[in-house]
């Protein structure tokens, strides 16, 4: 069976900094997974890899049984980035970020049509931003911010949605929302990736977890991952400090 997502022994080093030592991890349509470690422990470059932008030392990644790139290029994979990753002061307001979530799929003219505009204004609604949709982007609260990027993933029909910290500096509506919204969007067939440090939220957000440190230490159930044993492997002993 072909997985929506499958990585295999995947090794990426920055100069001597190992980010992953043979990181293996699968993942199937209809899917939300928490990817959970601490910082450095290699999601964002777990993610990098899936979207084809870093490429590994050695290892394979697929995504829907293809390369990461050509996936990307044709809408597969829709990215929520960590919040410290984007220039909030560019001049875009939120519908246009929507927007770029269908260059992939706009005709030879490059101009959106009706079908894009219905497919943002679609999205908008779904995130609740649909008041919101003129404003700079950058003129959000965290959580907004957040809400925008998930739309851009909707708008543009994405089947592999990887998202990183997307319940960093978010209010408690924004995490219901897009708590809901990934459940719904799994439900509606798509693989769902997401790191959170927010291990309360994990059996509520996640059908199956995984501990990362470097290589997957336990993929399994929330309640498998959370039990202290597996917490200490991933976090040193004193499981209180997680955050
Ligand atoms: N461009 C880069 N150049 C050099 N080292 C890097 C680079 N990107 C990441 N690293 C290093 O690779 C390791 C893994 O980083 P990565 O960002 O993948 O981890 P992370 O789990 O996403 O961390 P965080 O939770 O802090 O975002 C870390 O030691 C990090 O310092």
């Amino acid at each position: 069976m072909t997985h929506a997502l499958e990585v295999r022994d995947l090794h990426v080093s920055y100069g001597t900094v190992r980010a992953l030592d043979g990181a293996s991890l699968t993942l199937d349509h209809g899917r939300v997974c928490g990817l959970v470690g601490v910082n450095g422990s290699g999601k964002s470059t777990l993610f990098k890899c899936v979207m084809g932008v870093v490429r590994p030392d050695a290892g394979t990644v697929l995504v829907d049984g293809t390369d990461p790139a050509a996936a990307r290029r044709r809408g597969a994979v829709g990215y929520v980035p960590q919040s410290e990753d984007v220039d909030w002061t560019f001049p875009l307001s939120v519908r246009d970020v929507v927007m770029t979530g269908r260059y992939g799929h706009l005709g030879l003219t490059r101009r959106p049509g009706r079908a894009d505009h219905a497919a943002v204004d679609e999205a908008l609604a779904r995130v609740e931003l649909t008041d919101l949709a003129d404003r700079q982007i950058g003129r959000l609260s965290g959580g907004q911010r957040k809400r925008a990027f998930v739309a851009r993933g909707l708008a543009q029909g994405a089947t592999v949605l990887l998202l990183d910290e997307p319940f960093a500096g978010v209010d408690k509506r924004s995490e219901a929302t897009i708590t809901r919204l990934l459940r719904e969007l799994a439900a509606a067939g798509a693989a769902v990736l997401v790191s959170t440090h927010d291990l309360h939220a994990l059996p509520a957000l996640a059908d199956e977890a995984a501990l990362l440190h470097g290589h997957v230490l336990v993929h399994g159930t929330p309640q498998d991952v959370l039990r202290p044993e597996n917490l200490a492997l991933a976090f040193g002993s004193d499981v209180r400090e997680v955050p």
